[in-house]
């Protein structure tokens, strides 16, 4: 592996923090020139401005001319430069590593600034603050501050098909007439705090302001930086760098430039002593280490590769015990690594990723992965994931899925969750479905019932359907981490610490089977208990171990928590979530809407979205009019980069920014030379396709970079029957979020 290698600093990044020889450079006089052009000129990064952030660290240039203090922007967008130009992960790993590094050494108030950048976040999901300017705002902003007509930077978009390219021509090509000042180079926490104050922007006049804001940030900008900026701006660099390789690339400079050093771990025998903990259990599990030998095992030194592998492990964890940059980079900066988990683990307010469940599509193989443990089959409620937090003031919190912070939408729900308290719980973190209710009855109803909800309920309005919480994991209880606990000890906790609340809270109904008895026996509890799920009106049961690896394992899509859907028995398994991509126009009756659509998987490790289906069945003339209707504010000239698919998909497309994702029912997945799923892994230029591909509903909680990844689609091709045995199944259970 390339892990071990010493990096080879690029000569474009090390210009950025190179000694300049000892004489200070004179202030530059105003005016004439811009700062030089594009990353590789090094004088865009040569003055560093004063701090717009007023809690970072004072700017300076010290005697040796080299950096302190801030990182300049050129240095963030010569690092995109480099990522866009290789596809090879390893590659692009060792380059975000080399600038994080250099922030560690040089920056390190910016490193958090740096980690949000990299992954074009402008803040933690739960903030609810999101990038995503649209095209047209972008287009004045450049047209104003490159001094060009709207309508020429529009066509140019026309043209190229990434704005990010346009804005850079224009940068390029502008002509400087000698007079005012000259714009003083960017920094990296500026271009930050400027996206921030862009995307918080709202009210009437929110649109002037915005454009104003974005001409500023242009104006200082060299051309690279303008393309980054507006790509930023837009939501989506383009450059395949997946956050997860931002994480990886994160532990891999914690090792090799150590803000705080620590021995502890150089040595296999160090492990043992942290396992109690799980960032050592993790990095043992990275490591393949026993790690029941206990002190017994051998006092081998770690190499370096397996020190990289144990860190990824740590910082995967830490993140998504507790999802926030700023957390995360003030436990590095004062603990070593190895202690990480002290500084980043659950708490109330912040929301953990939530754990995650593999498909299974029968009885048997259910019985395959967890025969001789005890295990629980839970009702698969169909609604939306619920994670309460309950802080000890009383204040309730919500979040979605994907760690949006929901709490508006059930403003209904923080008195019931406070009533189903019993006395002794003072604050907690529960995961639940929230599902509709009817009241008259107390039946369940429908995900349709629920996805009429609003967005945001002003308490006492009537925001849509009444819902009920059904809580099936305490994560948290009265400050105590319950994590680490197993799903028996977490489920006692939970049915001891809350009440019933006639329809408005309940514990998900569920059927226990010992790991000691009968397959037979076992096989008989799953099917009577997927039976009256049905019955319930539940989507099937989600089968989790009781006791044996029944840890709560944060964004682990986990084999010891299996879904079993009534819908895909003996089908696939599983439905998809997938990217829109583009639209084709109706013919005959579905004239006058789109009357098919591209949808795609997600290659998580390039960015890339591979075709897999053209679908055009399940559709109501109420959704063909509404997606229609939400499509026209996506349409794009040209294909986006990152979508990969067959010519003649391209045949009378209109491109869609790829932002909607679809659930997709599906009979059964083949290879494919139109569609580009998993590409190339079971077939040389061959991808995988979607065959009768049916809409079940548009995913309004999953982003685009949730969608069902290139390795789901290409486990869910393998685990076929009619395939199985000719290839080999993948059954890594670390593909979840991170
Ligand atoms: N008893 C339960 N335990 C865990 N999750 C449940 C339960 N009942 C309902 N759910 C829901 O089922 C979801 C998992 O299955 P499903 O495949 O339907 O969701 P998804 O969001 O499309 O897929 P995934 O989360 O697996 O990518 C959970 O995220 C949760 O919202």
């Amino acid at each position: 592996m390339a892990k071990d290698e010493p990096q080879k600093k690029s000569a474009t990044l090390q210009a950025f923090f190179k000694p300049k020889p000892t004489q200070k450079k004179k202030a530059e006089t105003p005016a004439v020139k811009r700062p030089s052009e594009d990353t590789s000129d090094a004088t865009a990064a040569k003055k560093p401005k004063p701090a717009p952030v007023a809690q970072k660290a004072e700017p300076a240039t010290n005697a040796d001319g080299q950096w302190t203090g801030q990182v300049p922007y050129a240095a963030v967008a010569a690092t995109f430069s480099r990522i866009e130009a290789t596809t090879k992960r390893l590659e692009i790993q060792a380059i975000v590593c080399e600038l994080l590094e250099q922030t560690i050494a040089r920056a390190p108030n910016d490193l958090e600034a740096i980690l949000f950048l990299l992954c074009n976040k402008v803040a933690p999901a739960f903030d609810n603050l999101e990038m995503g300017i649209g095209d047209s705002l972008l287009q004045k902003a450049i047209a104003r501050a490159f001094g060009k007509e709207v309508k020429n930077v529009k066509s140019a978009y026309e043209r190229e098909g990434d704005l990010g390219l346009v804005a850079e021509d224009a940068r390029r090509k502008q002509k400087f007439l000698g007079f005012g000042s000259k714009p003083k180079p960017l920094q990296a926490s500026q271009v930050l705090e400027a996206y921030r104050a862009i995307c918080s922007i709202s009210g009437s006049k929110s649109q002037d302001q915005k454009v104003g804001k974005m001409q500023k940030l242009m104006i200082s900008a060299t051309p690279c930086e303008a393309k980054y900026v507006t790509r930023g701006l837009q939501g989506k660099l383009r450059i395949g760098l997946a956050e997860t390789s931002v994480l990886i690339a994160f532990a891999h400079a914690l090792v090799r430039s150590p803000p705080v050093s620590s021995d502890l771990m150089e040595t296999d025998e160090k492990l043992p002593s942290v396992t109690r903990e799980i960032t050592g259990a993790q990095a043992s599990h990275a490591l393949k280490i026993d790690a029941s030998r206990g002190s017994t095992l051998g006092k081998k030194r770690l190499t370096k590769d397996e020190r990289l592998i144990a860190a990824e492990a740590v910082v995967k964890q830490c993140y998504a015990e507790a999802p926030s940059y700023s957390t995360l980079c003030q436990g590095a900066l004062t603990t070593p690594l190895w202690n990480l988990h002290t500084k980043c683990a659950l708490g109330v307010g912040v929301p953990v990723f939530p754990m995650l469940a593999k498909p299974t599509k029968s009885v048997d193989e259910v019985l395959k992965r967890l025969s001789g443990k005890a295990f629980t089959c839970e009702h698969k409620y169909d609604g939306e994931r619920f994670q309460a937090h309950l802080a000890s003031d009383g204040s309730v919190r919500v979040f979605s899925r994907n760690l949006q912070d929901t709490t508006k939408k059930w403003p209904e729900v923080a008195s019931v969750l406070r009533e189903a308290c019993v006395d002794t719980t003072t604050s907690f973190v529960l995961d639940a479905e929230v599902v509709a209710v009817d009241t008259s009855t107390g039946a369940l109803l429908p995900f349709q019932r629920l996805s009429t909800r609003k967005k945001e309920v002003t308490e006492g309005e009537s925001g849509g359907p009444a819902v009920i919480v059904l809580a099936f994991d305490l994560l948290l209880l009265n400050g105590e981490s319950l994590l680490r606990n197993t799903l028996r000890e977490r489920r006692t906790r939970l049915h001891a610490s809350f009440k019933a609340v006639k329809n408005g809270f309940a514990f998900a109904d569920s059927v226990d089977v010992d790991g000691d008895g009968d397959d037979v026996v076992a096989a008989e509890k799953i099917q009577q208990a997927l039976e009256e799920a049905i019955t319930a009106k539940s989507e099937g049961l989600m089968v989790k171990t009781l006791d044996d690896n029944a840890t709560y394992e944060p964004s682990k899509r986990s084999l010891n928590w299996l879904k079993l859907k009534k819908d895909y028995l003996d089908g696939v398994g599983d439905s998809l979530d997938l990217v829109v991509v583009g639209a084709y126009t109706g013919r005959g009756k579905r004239t006058g809407v789109f009357g098919a659509y591209l949808c795609a998987c997600l290659d998580a490790e390039s960015g890339d979205l591979q075709s897999v289906c053209k679908i055009g069945t399940g559709f109501s003339d109420e959704d063909l009019k509404k997606f229609h209707n939400e499509s026209q504010p996506l349409i794009i000239p040209k294909k986006a980069a990152n979508v990969v698919c067959g010519d003649a998909l391209e045949q009378d497309i209109v491109w869609l920014e790829p932002k909607m994702v679809w659930e997709v029912q599906v009979a059964d997945l083949s290879l494919s030379d139109t569609h580009k799923g998993a590409l190339g892994r079971v077939n040389a230029g061959r991808g995988i396709g979607l065959r009768f591909p049916r809409l079940l509903r548009a995913r309004d909680d999953k982003a685009a970079d949730q969608a069902t990844t290139s390795d789901q689609v290409l486990e869910l091709y393998l685990n076929q029957d009619s395939v199985k045995g000719t290839a080999q199944v993948d059954d890594d259970d670390d593909d979840g979020y991170l």
